[in-house]
């Protein structure tokens, strides 16, 4: 029925194309591409998969095709830890992804809500100089593990905004039984539940809990209007979504900028410049200079062009056949789109692996023409991208102001990847600090 489909590497029989990706798949894909072209159909195990590695062939997908493309693949792991596909990012696009998708996309990522949650990421980052200053003289400089303070940053800001709460930290790092991971979750996932609900119940007159709304108290509101579809387990999932799809992405994310930043000292100081030049002295970065600091921006842009965390976005699954650059596309395809590559393609970007993150002060538009996509395209894009990068602008912008940073030892920091979902750094980042002695008088205070 498929007599066009894309080009293909010889596979083996039932393990398909699956014995090619020994290693970190984004580069094995880049150079499987080089041979075979931007498009390629490979099986991994029975699953065919499709594989885009051009700016044009993305677009074709999200634009033309997104709906098509808007589906999830299914998998033993996904139904487990995803209450059986129901969270937002594992579930199959319909009535399941759209409700839950509005519901969080107004009740967390609107603007307005971000400017509402602004006092969390305030009040979490004064609590992350706080920590960095503790025992810390004025002159000395200490050695700090990065990866951590940035990880409980995130991890306190979701916290408090899904539940008003910061505290248990169980989501962090893989473990192999699934069931149990999943039954750990759930027992903590539904204790935050009960216990909103409880307080609703209590203080159901009580006009601070209307005012000051936690993500969990607007879903049990929902769920009040709506209890046939919004049952405990959706509720779950929709939270459980916040913490698996926002908080290692964005401390990763962080950690590779400030691993950039130590390895361009040059570029390290633009960015005090930029912030000494456009905030006044002795007040604290807020979110909303961040648009007086287009440097920053500048700068986490080229950090997530260079190291996409999601290297190959999220799989896509396609619902119907299709045709992409003239190829057949059967259903039940899944999308693999190679962010990384689009984002180091030689004929895309001028010196690609090179940090240059002046390179994103002429470059305009949202995708900057689908060459730029760390946060996926289309319907199932990251709706989490803006707080992402307020977030990240706070903390980061922050550390800048506060702090003098430097490497320890004499050699760079080692930017060294290992691949799983995400693209982390192989060696937790440590590195020196020491607050800014032009700083003192408002550290003091903090
Ligand atoms: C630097 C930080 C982040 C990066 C690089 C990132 C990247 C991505 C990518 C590549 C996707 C998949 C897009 C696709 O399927 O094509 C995605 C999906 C998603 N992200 Fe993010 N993300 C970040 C932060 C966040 C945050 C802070 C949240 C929420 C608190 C979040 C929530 C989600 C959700 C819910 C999805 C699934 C959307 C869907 O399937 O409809 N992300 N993200």
């Amino acid at each position: 029925k498929y007599k066009n489909l894309p080009p293909s590497p010889p596979a083996l029989p039932i393990f398909g194309h699956l014995y090619l990706l020994k290693t970190a798949p984004h580069r094995v894909l880049e150079s499987l591409s080089k041979k075979y072209g931007p498009i390629m159909y490979l099986h991994f195990g029975h699953r065919p998969v499709l594989i885009v590695s051009s700016p044009s062939i993305a677009q074709q997908c999200f634009s033309k095709n997104d709906i098509i493309f808007a589906n999830r693949p299914e998998s033993h792991a996904t139904k487990i830890l995803g209450y059986n596909n129901t969270t937002l990012g594992f579930s199959p696009y319909g009535a399941h992804w759209k409700s839950p998708h509005r519901l969080i996309t107004i009740q967390v990522f609107s603007s307005a809500s971000l400017l509402h949650s602004t006092g969390i990421r305030a009040e979490e980052t004064r609590l992350l100089v706080k920590r960095l200053l503790q025992g810390s003289n004025q002159t000395a400089w200490r050695k700090v593990n990065l990866n951590s303070f940035l990880f409980q940053l995130v991890y306190d800001v979701v916290m408090v905004m899904v539940a008003g709460k910061r505290g248990w930290v169980g989501f962090r790092g893989m473990e192999k039984k699934l069931v149990n991971l999943h039954q750990r979750r759930d027992s903590f996932l539904q204790g935050l539940v009960n216990e909103a609900r409880d307080n609703i119940g209590r203080f159901r007159s009580s006009s601070s809990v209307e005012e000051n709304k936690t993500f969990v108290q607007e879903l049990l509101r929902v769920q009040e209007a709506e209890p046939e579809y919004y049952t405990d387990e959706i509720l779950k999932g929709l939270i459980l979504q916040m913490f698996t799809a926002g908080i290692h992405t964005t401390a990763l994310a962080m950690e590779w900028v400030m691993s950039l930043l130590l390895n361009h000292p040059h570029e390290l100081e633009k960015a005090r410049n930029e912030i000494d030049n456009n905030i006044t002295h002795g007040k604290l970065l807020k979110d909303s200079d961040l648009p007086k600091l287009p440097f920053l921006r500048c700068i986490i842009n080229e950090t997530l062009r260079l190291y996409p965390v999601g290297p190959l976005l999220v799989p896509h699954s396609s619902s119907k056949d299709c045709k992409v650059e003239g190829f057949d596309i059967p259903r039940g395809t899944t999308l693999l789109v190679n962010a990384w590559e689009i984002h180091r393609d030689r004929k895309l970007w001028e010196e690609p692996e090179i940090f240059k993150p002046d390179r994103f002060k002429d470059i305009e538009g949202v995708f900057y023409g689908f060459r730029f996509i760390p946060f996926g395209m289309g319907r199932r894009a990251c709706p989490g991208s803006g707080m992402a990068m307020r977030l990240m602008g706070l903390a980061l912008g922050t550390l800048i102001q506060c702090f003098e940073w430097e490497r320890e030892g004499h050699g760079l920091v080692d930017l060294e990847e290992v691949c799983g979902l995400t693209l982390s750094k192989a060696k937790k980042l440590e590195a020196l600090y020491r607050p800014c002695p032009s700083m003192m008088n408002l550290l003091s205070q903090v």
